[in-house]
């Protein structure tokens, strides 16, 4: 009798490599996998190593396979570099890879960041069905979505800039933002310019796609108005008239699969919560802003540092050695009975505990949403990108956090005290929870899920509908 041996189904997931995103996507992998897929994570081999790093625990059952980005150790790792290393090195060896991968099972799938979507054109050559991934708010990528739309309404010129000053609602049923708020206005004019190419690049080629796995929350439009929230949906799947891929949200994939794993990229310093043990409940205030945006300046960094001290409640900050250059001489040691300063922490596990009354947030998205798992109020200081329509939908829509604008002691003073002292944030907080974290929210999560895979699965997904659109 002749045995034929069953291959794998495998998907392979492509991140934008850095940590708000591979976090998202090793989650999603998790879910794959109890799934009956094989996932394949493709990162960069710099990010490879992160990843698999002794005292970094993984999931050994999801595939980690590293290309080459052309990279070398000297270079800096920005947003420009890794654009270049992600459009000029890194489709050949994707490539490569997935003809390899193909030799020993079936790719069913491909599941690409929309930040690099490069991979879009590999698997397209490799015929390949691919999905899109979007690892931050719906409402983000709707906005970006709605560049064309912009420019034709004379919001902003061809080349992304803003032809008007102060706050503006770019899309219905969004709360307004100033025209700098926008997610690709950071730095020179060359970069703000060419940010934006980034993004409509992008968004050109996520018209290619079928799909789009959308790392939020199902009712994060969600509004009281049953006849106005059934409009929202339509419009978010609609665009400009032009094809968008269906989105759907599937986030935030925190417990639909039993198998934890700790994608982080760097160790994390558990002294954090034997420290935290020694608070009163309630009573320290956790300070992070993720992991990805550039350094904010050593004098906010010394008046963070100041107004922390003067407010004289406990603190766990986390400042990474290229942020440090802005405390001020002998800080450390200085408020050591009272705050501790760490590299990384064990960021969901600070959340959940007790001791930690509120967040000073940069308002990433995974951030964001872990605080509401966690329920903690937040302190808004959006640095840059999506943070800032982050920051005002926490502030101004879902009303869990309150917005400083800088870092003076008074600020810092105020902020703190408006936060922990309204008596509706708890509350609201609550109801975010069961949103996003309820039975409802799970269900519907999991049946999007189950629909995603059954295409996959029956290969009903589409291979790139548009030919020439898809490299
Ligand atoms: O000490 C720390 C600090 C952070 N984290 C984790 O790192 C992730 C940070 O993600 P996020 O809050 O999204 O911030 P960034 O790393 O800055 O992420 C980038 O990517 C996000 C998703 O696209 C965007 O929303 C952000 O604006 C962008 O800066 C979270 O899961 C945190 O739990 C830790 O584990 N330990």
């Amino acid at each position: 009798m002749k045995y034929s041996i069953k291959k794998p189904k495998m998907i392979i997931l492509v991140p934008y490599p850095a940590q708000g995103h591979v976090t998202p996507m090793l989650k999603l992998a998790t879910t794959f996998l109890t799934r009956g897929f094989q996932p394949v994570i493709v990162t960069p081999e710099t990010i490879h190593r992160q990843i698999l790093s002794p005292g970094i625990k993984a999931n050994d059952k999801i595939l980690f396979m590293p290309i080459p980005d052309g990279m070398d150790e000297r270079t800096p790792r920005d947003f420009f570099t890794i654009e270049a290393a992600m459009e000029n090195n890194m489709p050949r060896h994707l490539e490569r890879l997935v003809v390899e991968l193909e030799e020993d099972g079936e790719v069913v799938c491909m599941v690409i960041d929309l930040l690099a979507s490069w991979a879009i054109g590999v698997a397209n050559r490799c015929g390949v069905p691919a999905a899109g991934f979007w690892p931050a708010m719906l409402a983000t990528y709707r906005l970006i979505s709605a560049i064309p739309d912009m420019v034709r309404a004379g919001l902003i010129s061809e080349t992304g800039l803003p032809q008007h000053l102060g706050m503006v609602s770019f899309l219905p049923n969004q709360p307004p933002l100033s025209t700098e708020e926008l997610p690709w206005l950071i730095g020179t004019l060359a970069a703000r310019k060419a940010r934006f190419k980034f993004w409509t690049r992008t968004l050109s080629r996520s018209r290619t796609l079928q799909w789009l796995l959308v790392n939020s929350f199902p009712e994060e439009y969600y509004i009281e108005d049953d006849e106005k929230q059934s409009q929202l949906l339509k419009s978010s799947n609609n665009g400009d008239g032009h094809h968008l891929p269906l989105a759907l949200p599937i986030g935030p994939l925190c417990n639909h699969s039993s198998d934890t794993i700790n994608p982080s990229f760097w160790e994390e310093d558990m002294s954090s919560i034997e420290w935290l043990d020694h608070q009163k409940p309630g009573s320290a205030i956790y300070v992070s802003f993720g992991s990805w945006v550039s350094p904010i300046g050593e004098a906010k960094v010394k008046s963070l540092a100041m107004a922390l001290e003067a407010l004289g409640k406990p603190f766990l900050w986390v400042l990474r050695d290229s942020w440090r250059s802005g405390l001020p001489i002998g800080y450390l040691e200085r408020v050591s009975k009272q705050g501790k300063v760490v590299s990384w922490a064990p960021q969901m596990e600070v959340l959940k505990h007790k001791a930690v009354g509120c967040y000073l947030t940069h308002c990433g998205w995974n951030s964001t949403m872990e605080a509401i798992q966690s329920q903690k109020r937040l302190l808004c200081y959006p640095i840059a990108g999506d943070q800032f329509l982050n920051c005002s939908y926490i502030v101004n829509v879902w009303k869990i956090g309150v917005e400083i604008n800088g870092f003076g002691e008074k600020d810092v003073e105020d902020g703190v005290r408006k936060v922990m002292e309204d008596k509706q944030i708890g509350n609201r907080l609550r109801k975010m929870y069961e949103r996003i974290m309820g039975d409802e929210a799970c269900s519907r999560v999991m049946s999007n899920l189950t629909a995603f895979l059954d295409n996959v699965k029956d290969g009903i997904i589409h291979k790139c509908p548009i030919n020439d659109m898809c490299s």
